[in-house]
């Protein structure tokens, strides 16, 4: 049963028998809330009899019974507390640990799933399934369970008092739940399509956030928000055609329910007009009947709602299978030489990116990688570092693969400074020290200098104190990334990744980030993405890329010599410039 619940619900083992603790107190309280209605029948039975009889008990009795009742009251508190925290607290715990799983999910996942996946997806999954998940388990989940028990407990004790009347009470039940089955699988679609619906929408408004600018320049936010509200159109229209026909369905359901009274009230009355049964077993059945009803209509709802919960239950256990990344904490490289080895990489769309890519950037050098848009430069750059796995090959750090290593672990050899600069919306001070948390001012200071960040940081009202806004919006494209250089600077790990994306600057600007970039590369393993040849000139090899094979390797002197891609492009260059 625990495993049953485990690897449908997706939860711990802990979560699993919370679950089950959960069900076994709602039964509870649900068959203690019948308590005061067959207490309440017992005191009357007794007291007419003795008014009838004239007996002097009566008062007794009505001591009795209010003792009883008080009794009860607290029986049924103290079950209530408990089906409370079981249900609730236990259940709320539960759901924090889910979070922090599919967090720790999302950080065993490749670092360059991030660039592509939909920021608000993951976040949709992390917040709003797992609160709606949440939801069902601590309202909806124990329930169900708890109603199908009660009710099966209550007909059987029911059938052994009448089974006649028994029969009356129930024969709605499975005609409703066959209708209501009747609507399961077009309620998994509906809820399935309502789902994908709603992340897409929510997909397009992230989008729309993150490409503001773009929609404002272009001219873009008519068409953007007409497409927005088509979305929201669809989901309207889907949200009513949905609703009405499963509604009826659901009612149709309800009214074969609520016909199992009058069958008693008729079929009662019959039997008692035949002298089959007395008028208390028929009062007793009507007021049972009246109120059996209600936990097989809850159960219903929460049916309807569990059908959801599959859907978001589903998306998470797909979070789960995700590729993780893995590895040794403990990494001591004997030098820093990155070495890649008959290389081969597809990402998830399974096209092959790289093909048996074999080179060496050694500690000390600075290779450079060149070559037509496209041919896998970046990609190269980024599985050095190990943002994605690769498929075969093998590629090693100080001889060892980094496929063993921990990231985070792996991380602290690198600095990266990539062309999309990720700035945070806090102080210059805060977005250099990034690169380490435990910096003083002095070396931060100092670093800002050695990336010509000195001057301009001066500049600004509140110095190094200055907020910059979301991504750094308050400064230049030069400036933000000279602060990325900073922070690279203040790391100072010996392995530097660089994308030189200085082409779209201005002489000075270009210049300052130069000066900046000899005092990050010195002395270093040095993978650099070279646009400009000026760079490339100064490399100790150049490994060309075209179309994720390596076309040529080399020095500059031998590839100038040799007259075939690099030379090619090395003129167009020069001649453009
Ligand atoms: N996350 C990704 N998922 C799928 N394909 C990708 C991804 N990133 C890059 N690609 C594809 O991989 C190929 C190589 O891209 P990459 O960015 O490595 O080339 P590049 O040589 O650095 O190009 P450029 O000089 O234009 O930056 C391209 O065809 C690109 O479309």
């Amino acid at each position: 049963m625990l495993k049953y619940f485990q690897n449908k619900y997706a939860l711990s083992e802990k979560g699993a028998k919370d679950l089950f603790h959960a069900i076994i107190w709602t039964i509870i309280m649900d068959i203690s809330f019948m308590a005061p209605v067959i207490l309440g029948f017992k005191f009357l039975d007794e007291y007419m009899g003795e008014l009838l009889n004239s007996s002097s008990a009566t008062q007794r009795t009505i001591s009795y019974y209010a003792v009883m009742s008080l009794a009860f009251f607290v029986v049924m508190l103290v079950i209530g507390l408990f089906q409370y925290n079981s249900a609730y607290t236990k259940i709320y715990e539960e759901s924090a640990k889910r979070r922090i799983s599919l967090a720790e999910t999302l950080r065993r996942l490749p670092l360059a799933f991030f660039g592509k996946k939909d920021i608000a997806d993951l976040s949709a999954t992390i917040m709003d399934d797992a609160t709606q998940i949440e939801m069902l388990f601590s309202h909806s989940v124990p329930q169900i369970y708890a109603a199908a028990v009660t009710v099966f407990i209550m007909g059987v004790m029911m059938f052994f008092y009448n089974w006649q009347l028994s029969i009356a009470v129930f024969w709605v039940v499975p005609v409703a739940a066959f209708i209501f089955i009747l609507t399961k699988s077009l309620q998994k679609n509906m809820h399935a399509k309502l789902y994908d619906i709603k992340r897409d929408i929510s997909e397009k408004i992230q989008e729309g956030l993150d490409s503001a600018h773009e929609i404002k320049a272009y001219n873009r936010e008519e068409s953007f928000s007409n497409a927005l509200n088509t979305q929201l159109d669809t989901l309207e229209k889907f949200m009513i055609k949905g609703e009405l026909l499963i509604g009826a369905f659901i009612n149709l359901s309800y009214v074969f329910l609520k016909l199992g009274l009058p069958s008693v009230i008729l079929y009662g009355a019959y039997l008692l007009t035949q002298g089959e049964i007395g008028i208390f077993t028929y009062l007793v059945f009507l007021i049972v009947t009246a109120r059996i009803y209600n936990p097989i209509m809850e159960a219903m709802e929460n049916f309807a709602l569990l059908l959801f919960l599959n859907v978001r239950i589903n998306r998470m256990k797909e979070m789960d299978k995700m590729p993780r990344q893995d590895g040794r904490d403990k990494f001591n490289p004997k030098n820093y030489d990155i070495e890649f080895k008959n290389v081969d990489f597809s990402y998830q769309d399974g096209k092959q990116i790289l093909n048996n890519v074999s080179f060496t950037a050694r500690q000390g050098d600075v290779t450079a990688l060149v070559g037509p848009s496209g041919g896998g430069k970046s990609t190269i750059a980024k599985l050095a570092a190990r943002f994605w796995d690769i498929d075969k090959g093998a590629i090693t750090l100080g001889g060892e693969e980094i496929s063993q290593i921990d990231p985070e672990t792996l991380l602290q050899y690198y600095s990266i400074v990539f062309q999309d600069v990720t700035l945070f919306n806090s102080s210059i001070q805060d977005n250099i020290r990034l690169g380490k948390k435990d910096a003083t001012d002095e070396e931060v200071i100092r670093a800002a200098k050695l990336a010509q960040c000195h001057e301009f940081v001066n500049k600004l009202p509140q110095g190094y104190e200055t907020l910059i806004g979301e991504n750094g919006e308050k400064l230049s494209g030069g400036e933000r990334q000279r602060i990325s250089i900073a922070r690279a600077i203040l790391k100072d790990a010996p392995i530097i990744l660089l994308d030189e994306a200085t082409a779209s600057l201005d002489a000075e600007n270009e210049s300052k980030i130069q000066s900046a970039l000899g005092e990050l590369v010195r002395n270093k393993t040095v993978v650099i993405i070279a646009h400009r040849m000026r760079t490339v000139l100064g490399a100790d090899k150049i490994v060309v890329i075209k179309d994720g094979v390596i076309a040529e390797i080399g020095t500059p002197l031998e590839l100038k010599e040799k007259q075939g891609l690099f030379s090619t492009m090395l003129k167009t260059q020069y001649q453009n410039s």
